[in-house]
């Protein structure tokens, strides 16, 4: 299915087809989805919904980001044939106006730029923040977004050297309101859902971004201190220990807070992502060796700053100290 096309020398946005657009929303208004961050979830979310027919922008939201092929090819699974689309791609400097859905596919250490660069538009949707961590919401928040929601990202991804996206589904990502009218909610996720990228709609996504903090508290700390792929804590009762600690640590806190967290189902989850992504390596060590700024202060640094504000102060040891031991392995490549 052809989504759009692409012109590398756009200035705005070019003429687009209405013909396949998608019913969506209580209103049944049609929607263009816009998907601001061509990476490892920007990529296969853009190419599951224009394979599906929905009209989807592409927006591109560094300047001098690399150049993405019109064809975006995604391996949805273990040995399928990647699936091929033609998606069409904007610059995000260039839009003056973003008239459906906007989904944040960027990494949460740009959220405040983009934030502020967003609220210079004119956007008609809600904005759907796609992003691992605490407190990601708060820019856009901050900016006077009025309608927000939040996904957790039950998936891996990873763009290979050839610019095929692996991609692999864990679970379904549940989608949750963070601002403005709980009725938009059902028209998002329907909008959102395709065959090979699912969500669903949940009424809790605070305590859902909560679980999957604390799940990435471990996995994005411990495997890139140890440089191991995401089936490690499969494989390892040490490693799976250490994660153990973290979500001890993690859990106490959330409850303290209100939140209705158990240990036992984050170490399953833990478990089920570990044994659903062998071999694949961790997006905070493949921004380490890549010379990038981690998410771990939406991370561990977020959690621990969080219990360190508490009355009286929550401290997580662990969960702290293998934070900033990320924070110092990233220094040690930062470009
Ligand atoms: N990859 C995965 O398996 C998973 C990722 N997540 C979460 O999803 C979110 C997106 O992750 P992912 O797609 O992997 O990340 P990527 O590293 O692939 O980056 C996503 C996009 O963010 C934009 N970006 C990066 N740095 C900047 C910057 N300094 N300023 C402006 N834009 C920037 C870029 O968009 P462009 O190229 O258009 O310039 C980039 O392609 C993160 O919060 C991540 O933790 C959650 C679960 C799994
Ligand atoms: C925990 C994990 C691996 C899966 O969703 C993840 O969030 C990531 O890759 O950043």
């Amino acid at each position: 299915m052809i989504a759009g096309i692409w012109n590398p020398d756009w200035p705005g946005r070019a003429p687009v087809s209405h013909d396949h657009m998608m019913d969506t929303g209580s209103n049944g208004a049609r929607e263009r989805i816009f998907i601001v961050g061509a990476g490892a979830v920007g990529l296969p979310l853009a190419a599951a919904l224009a394979a599906a027919g929905r009209e989807v922008v592409l927006v591109r939201a560094r300047p001098d980001g690399p150049r993405i092929d019109s064809n975006i090819s995604v391996r949805f699974g273990g040995n399928a044939d990647p699936v091929s689309v033609r998606v069409e791609q904007v610059s995000f400097h260039e839009l003056r106006e973003l008239d459906g859905t906007v989904v944040l596919a960027i990494k949460s250490h740009a959220n405040e730029e983009v934030a502020a660069a967003l609220a210079s538009k004119k956007v008609r949707g809600e904005l759907v923040v796609m992003q691992n961590g605490l407190g990601v919401e708060q820019p856009f928040l901050s900016c006077g977004f009025e309608a927000m929601l939040r996904s957790v990202l039950y998936m891996t991804s990873q763009v290979r050297s050839d610019g095929v996206v692996e991609f692999r589904q864990i679970a379904s990502c549940p989608i949750g309101t963070v601002a403005g009218e709980p009725s938009r909610l059902a028209g998002c996720v329907a909008a959102l859902t395709t065959p090979l990228f699912a969500f669903h709609g949940h009424d809790d996504i605070e305590t859902e971004a909560w679980r999957k903090t604390i799940v990435n508290a471990a996995f994005n700390s411990i495997c890139p201190l140890l440089e191991a792929d995401n089936g490690l804590f499969a494989r390892d009762a040490e490693a799976a220990a250490v994660a153990r600690r973290i979500a001890g640590e993690c859990v106490a806190l959330a409850r303290d807070r209100g939140l209705s967290i158990r240990e036992e189902d984050v170490m399953s989850r833990i478990m089920e992502i570990s044994r659903g992504s062998d071999g694949v390596m961790i997006s905070t060590l493949q921004d380490i060796l890549a010379g990038r700024e981690t998410e771990v202060t939406s991370l561990n640094l977020a959690i621990a700053r969080i219990g360190a504000e508490s009355v009286p102060p929550h401290v997580l040891p662990v969960t702290e100290a293998l934070g900033q031991l990320v924070l110092a392995k990233s220094r040690l490549t930062r470009r």
